[in-house]
C-alpha cells in the first residue's frame, strides 16, 4: 500500500490463490487488513516468476525463519535480477546461525551487501494501512541506493529517513520484539507503567550493549529503529509480540498463546537466537534470557520478574 501510494507499480506474491484474487480483483486483503482499500496499481499473483519479473525492488516480508528456504528457491530459479535492490522488512534473527535477515539474503543470493536495504522503525501495519502518520529508516551500505528506496516509499503518511548503520537498525528491530514480549507479560500480570518503562529502558540498554559489541553505532538505538520501534511495539496493543506476552503473563502456555495470536510473532523464536548471539559475544542480556526461559523452558513470568529484580545492584 505504501509503495502504491508513493506511485510505484507493485506486484505482490502470495501463496494462496484466494488472497491473490482478492488483492487483484477487490483491492483488498480482508483476512489481514480488513476494511483497507489497496491502490489500483497494486497487483498480486501466486507465480513468483511473474511477481519478480523486471522488478527494480524486491521487498521481502515472509516470517524470518522461512526466509532462507523461500529465497533459496527463488535464487536457484534465477528470479533475482542482477541490478535489483533487495529490501528486507523482516524483524528476526535466524535460529541456529544467529544471522540477521540481510546476512541471510547476501548468503543465499550471493549479491554484494550494498545491494541490500532494510526498512524498519515504529511501523505497526494496521496503523500504516489506515494512513496514520509515521516514520521509518531505510538502512543500506550504499547511500545512493538508500536514497532511491527512500524516494520510492515516501508518502504524506510515511516518512522515511536514510541511515548507514544497517547492523544497528536490523538488530534494533529484532530485539524490540523480545522486549515487547516482556512488556506484554508485565501487562498480563497486571503490572503498570513503571514496570513497562523500566523494561523498555533496560531493554534498550541490553540491545545497545549487544549492538555495540557487534559493531553498530550506539546512536542508532536512540533513533527510529531503536527507541522508536521499541516504544511503539511495547506500548501498543496492536503488537503481536506484546499481545503474545500478555497471554503468557496471564499464565497461559506457549501453545495457548499461539492459538490466541495466530499471526507471526518473531520474538518467540528470535529470543533464542539473540540469547545465543549475546552469549557467544559475552554480552549480558538479562531480559532476553528471562523471556527465553518463559517462552521455551516453562518458567513462570513471576519467577522471571523476581530474577530480574534481585540481580546484583549496579551503576546504570
Ligand atoms: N505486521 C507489522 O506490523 C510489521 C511491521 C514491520 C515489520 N514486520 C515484519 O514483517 C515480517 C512478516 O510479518 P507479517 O506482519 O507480515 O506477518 P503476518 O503473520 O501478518 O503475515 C505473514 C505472511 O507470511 C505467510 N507465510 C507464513 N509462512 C510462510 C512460509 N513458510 N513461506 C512464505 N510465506 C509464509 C503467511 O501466510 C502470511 O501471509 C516479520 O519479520 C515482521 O517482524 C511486520
Ligand atoms: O506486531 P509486531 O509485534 O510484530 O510489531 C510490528 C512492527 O514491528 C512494529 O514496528
Amino acid at each position: 500500500k505504501v509503495l502504491g501510494d508513493a506511485g510505484a507499480e507493485v506486484m505482490i506474491w502470495a501463496r494462496r490463490p484466494e488472497v491473490a484474487d482478492a488483492i487483484r480483483t477487490k483491492h483488498a486483503n480482508p483476512e489481514y487488513l480488513p476494511g483497507v482499500v489497496l491502490p489500483d496499481r497494486v497487483g498480486a499473483t501466486t507465480d513468483a516468476a511473474t511477481a519478480f519479473a523486471g522488478a527494480d525492488l524486491l521487498v521481502f516480508a515472509v516470517p524470518s525463519q522461512t526466509l532462507r528456504e523461500n529465497l533459496s528457491g527463488w535464487a536457484s530459479a534465477g528470479l533475482i535480477g542482477t541490478q535489483t535492490t533487495l529490501v528486507s522488512l523482516m524483524k528476526g534473527i535466524e535460529l541456529g546461525t544467529g544471522r540477521r535477515m540481510s546476512e541471510v539474503i547476501v548468503e543465499v543470493t550471493g549479491v554484494e551487501p550494498d545491494r541490500v536495504a532494510v526498512v524498519t522503525g515504529p511501523n505497526l501495519a494496521p496503523e500504516i494501512a489506515l494512513g496514520q502518520p509515521t516514520a521509518c529508516v531505510v538502512a543500506c551500505d550504499d547511500e545512493e541506493r538508500a536514497a532511491a528506496v527512500q524516494s520510492t516509499i515516501f508518502t504524506p503518511y510515511f516518512r522515511p529517513y536514510t541511515n548507514d548503520d544497517l547492523l544497528g537498525c536490523e538488530l534494533g528491530g529484532a530485539v524490540k520484539n523480545v522486549i515487547a514480549l516482556a512488556c506484554g507479560m508485565a501487562v498480563g500480570m497486571g503490572l503498570g507503567d513503571n514496570t513497562k518503562a523500566a523494561l523498555i529502558t533496560r531493554g534498550l540498554a541490553e540491545t545497545a550493549r549487544l549492538g555495540v559489541r557487534l559493531g553498530a553505532d550506539p546512536l542508532t538505538f536512540a533513533g527510529l529503529a531503536g527507541l522508536g520501534d521499541l516504544v511503539g511495539t511495547c506500548m501498543s496493543p496492536l503488537s503481536r509480540n506484546r499481545t503474545f506476552g500478555v497471554h503468557l503473563g496471564r499464565g497461559e502456555s506457549l501453545e495457548e498463546a499461539q492459538i490466541a495470536t495466530r499471526q507471526t510473532v518473531e520474538g518467540v523464536k528470535s529470543c533464542l537466537a539473540i540469547r545465543d548471539l549475546a552469549r557467544g559475544h559475552g554480552v549480558e542480556m538479562p531480559i532476553t534470557e528471562q523471556v527465553e526461559l518463559v517462552c521455551h523452558e516453562g518458567l513462570a513470568p513471576s519467577v522471571a520478574v523476581a530474577a530480574l529484580m534481585t540481580r546484583e545492584p549496579k551503576p546504570e
